[in-house]
């Protein structure tokens, strides 16, 4: 279980974390999305006590990291994957890891095997592919079986086995009662990994739900009608707040009314309708429209047009 009370960081009079309160619960995957620059690095690392707080709290497991015990058995993370003794090979940055944690030797074999890195475990960690050395730092991170795991853009680098591999992980551990709380710019793979999803923008909490509830909240949610009388129909149902999109094939796409008032309209009208889908915004769309306000960097837009020359280049 992670915590955090009005917790701030500010660089000066810049602020990273603008006073967030979260709750990240155990026995699911919680992930933490959020545009460049956002914040979700800097409160990861004041949840390991790697940056400190300019104002608030936040503990895991009931304190605040620092004033655990065992803190490996407490909780792993994977903050930087580059954070490794380059001249030392996996196998002996695990080994060293666990001697000074008090973690047996068997364990190191367990978590290289677990993650993959068995061919590579003697090889130095500095000539490490980018998707090598995420393994090494998920391993790292599982090193110590704690009960509550903090990654970092973990498929960052990671081929669609290692995405796969990855996702399977957490759900598993989040099955087993752990507390798992992980951040992705890849919108599609947290849809498919996360139970709940805090969304941050500019330092701020701008949302803190169910990922069920966030893609239902999408005002993207379109119903795809079909029917003989497509002209008859989108006049029918159309109207203030409502977007009414004809397609071929007899289709419409309706935002602004559920299917129950649709087909209350075609019922009233004798219009034949042989489908009405809901369709569930994705989560794409749905972040999109919760963060376009809080984007740091904006990036230039291309459309389907070609990128203009620049004269002298
Ligand atoms: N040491 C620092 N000194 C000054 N500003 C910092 C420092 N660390 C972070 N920031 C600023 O704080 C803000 C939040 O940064 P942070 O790295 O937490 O965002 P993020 O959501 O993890 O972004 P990204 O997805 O790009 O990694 C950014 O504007 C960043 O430039």
């Amino acid at each position: 279980m992670i915590e955090a009370v009005n917790l701030a960081k500010h660089y000066g009079a810049k602020t990273a974390v603008g006073g967030v309160t979260f709750t990240v619960k155990p026995g699911m995957v919680t992930g933490f999305l959020g545009p460049n620059g956002a914040g979700k690095s800097t409160t990861m690392r004041m949840i390991v006590g790697l940056d400190k707080p300019t104002r608030g709290t936040v503990t895991v497991n009931g304190k605040p990291f620092e004033q655990h015990r065992d803190p490996l058995h407490q909780v792993g993370a994977l903050l930087d994957a580059k954070a490794v003794h380059t001249s030392r090979s996996a196998y002996n940055h695990l080994l060293a890891m666990a001697a000074t944690h008090n973690i047996p030797t068997r364990r190191v074999n367990e978590v290289i095997d677990m993650t993959g890195l068995g061919p590579v475990a003697k090889k130095k960690a500095g000539g490490f592919s980018l998707g090598m050395g995420q393994r090494l730092g998920i391993a790292s991170a599982l090193l110590g079986d704690p009960q509550t795991l903090i990654l970092d853009e973990p498929v960052n680098g990671l081929d669609p086995e290692g995405v796969l591999w990855v996702r399977n992980l957490a759900r598993y551990l989040a099955s087993e009662g752990k507390t798992v709380f992980l951040s992705s710019h890849l919108m599609s793979e947290m849809a498919q990994t996360a139970d709940h999803l805090i969304v941050i923008g500019r330092g701020q909490i701008i949302a803190d739900a169910p990922i069920a509830q966030i893609l239902a909240g999408s005002d993207k949610a379109k119903i795809r009608v079909r029917t003989s009388e497509v002209t008859r129909l989108s006049q029918l149902l159309g109207g203030a707040g409502v977007n009414v999109a004809c397609h071929e094939n007899e289709t419409l796409e309706v935002t602004g009314l559920d299917a129950r008032q649709i087909a209350a309209t075609a019922l009233e009208n004798q219009v034949l309708v042989y489908e009405l889908t809901p369709m569930n915004g994705s989560l794409e769309d749905a972040y999109f429209n919760l963060t376009k306000d809080e984007v740091e960097y904006h990036s230039q837009q291309f459309n389907d047009q070609a990128p203009v020359a620049v004269k002298g280049l």
